[in-house]
């Protein structure tokens, strides 16, 4: 069941938030699934154990930590924008870090709530927009949006309310899909009609952004581009592994000046 409320922000700032009501709708309607790794959400369970060794490695080489300690994330305060059912924020959160995962839509909110309680995790959730966080006056050492900038309506706008979110000398990672002929075959061809990995009309190619555009709006918001790291899929191991091929998925980071 989808409320009302999922056509403004959770925290009522529609007018000044970077939310796309019909986005924010189709995640919500599949909230129930989030953890179901055969679901909709299938590519993301995927790709989940290679991203968040990417994530780990990153935020270790950022913060000084050793990557081999079992809470090499003890004491970072980080913030996961657009969490969905809370894929990364409860794996951080056993690597130690202090995570609170905000999504617009109050369904999945809920989901990653009882989710995180039944797997006996401490996870921070709201529903809530990260323009609204801003406004409160929050900061974090690092901001993540995985999967979400290709769903906001002002990427500009959304790098630089995430820009005022990271503290000096913090990091921000995100994780979308480039705008290339090889993502329109493999990420709305192939996987929205031919494997059918995720649900038609999930991805709108023109709403995908290069490394470029990602990195150009990092600057504007006075932050640092640290690095672009591609995702590629291997259909004959049926595996996902790290590239410098960013054609079609990738991660963009960047920093925050102390
Ligand atoms: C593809 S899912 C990614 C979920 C999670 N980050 C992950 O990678 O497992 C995209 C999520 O972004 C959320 N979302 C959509 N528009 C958003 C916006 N403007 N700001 C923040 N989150 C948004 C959706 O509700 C959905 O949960
Ligand atoms: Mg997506």
């Amino acid at each position: 069941m989808i409320s009302h409320d999922t056509e403004r922000a959770a925290d009522g700032t529609a007018s000044r938030s970077n939310v796309d009501p019909e986005e924010v709708r189709r995640f919500a309607e599949l909230a129930a699934e989030w953890w179901d790794p055969e679901g909709p959400f299938k590519p993301l369970h995927r790709i989940n154990p290679v991203r968040l060794a990417y994530l780990r490695d990153r935020l270790c080489q950022a913060f000084e930590r050793d990557p081999n300690q079992a809470r090499s994330l003890e004491g970072l305060r980080i913030l996961d924008i657009g969490c969905g059912g809370g894929l990364v924020c409860e794996p951080l959160t056993r690597l130690g870090a202090t995570v609170i995962g905000i999504d617009p839509a109050r369904e999945t909110v809920s989901v990653a709530r009882a989710h995180a309680g039944g797997a006996g995790l401490d996870v921070t959730y709201e529903a809530a927009t990260a323009e609204a966080l801003l406004e409160r006056g929050e900061s974090f050492d690092a901001v993540l949006a995985l999967e979400v900038v290709e769903h906001v309506t002002d990427v500009g706008a959304f790098v630089s309310t995430v820009a005022g979110l990271t503290k000096p000398g913090g990091a921000v990672i995100f994780s979308t899909i480039n705008r290339t002929m090889k993502s329109y075959a493999l990420a709305i061809v192939a996987a929205e009609y031919i494997l059918r990995w995720v649900p038609a009309g999930t991805h709108q190619w023109d709403r995908f952004v290069t490394p470029g555009e990602l990195m150009g709006a990092f600057r504007a918001a006075g932050l640092t581009p640290t690095g672009e790291t591609g995702l590629v899929y291997n259909p004959i191991t049926d595996e996902w592994r790290l590239s410098k091929d960013t054609d079609v998925n990738y991660f963009a980071s960047a920093a925050k000046r102390s």
